[in-house]
């Protein structure tokens, strides 16, 4: 089998968490609405927005290459404000066995953090790490940031 691992960052976010807990675990939607160029669309294959067991499936582009992919919500936590995303279909499984996004609002004392996760398994020994798609991850983070403190 392949090699297995975790990527982890946390971002400090200046806008409100409870912003980010709202738009991935029930309006990922919105997401394409505020940054078009890298998230195309967002729709809900299996069930509906905001709930775990839900199927939704992303066009997005990375490193210049269109992509899909479809994931299973596994996990909504609003305690935790978590959100768990399986990837089931798509460009990812690739090179991935597996591939599970986590992405976690954690307030901490005057500011706010957005704890991106991805665990994984490499389908290759010599495949790449899932670098590239935690910079992604970073970088809608930041338009979202933008995008509502500009609002
Ligand atoms: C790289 C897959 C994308 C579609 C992940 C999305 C979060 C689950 C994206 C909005 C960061």
């Amino acid at each position: 089998m392949g090699i297995k691992g975790k990527l982890e960052v946390e971002v400090d976010i200046k806008c409100h968490g409870d912003i980010f807990h709202e738009l991935f675990s029930s309006k990922p939607h919105h997401v394409s609405n505020i940054t078009p160029s890298k998230i195309h669309g967002c729709d809900v294959h299996h069930g509906e927005f905001g709930k775990p067991g839900s199927i939704i499936f992303w066009n997005y582009t990375l490193d210049g290459k269109k992509c899909v992919a479809k994931e299973l919500v596994e996990a909504i936590d609003e305690k935790n404000k978590l959100v768990r995303f399986k990837i089931i279909e798509g460009d990812l499984l690739n090179e991935f066995n597996s591939f599970t996004i986590i992405v976690q609002v954690i307030p901490k004392d005057q500011i706010t953090a957005v704890m991106w996760a991805i665990e994984f398994e490499k389908k290759h020994d010599e495949g790449h790490y899932p670098t590239r798609v935690m910079d992604f991850c970073v970088e809608v983070t930041r338009d979202i940031e933008a995008h509502h403190l500009k609002a």
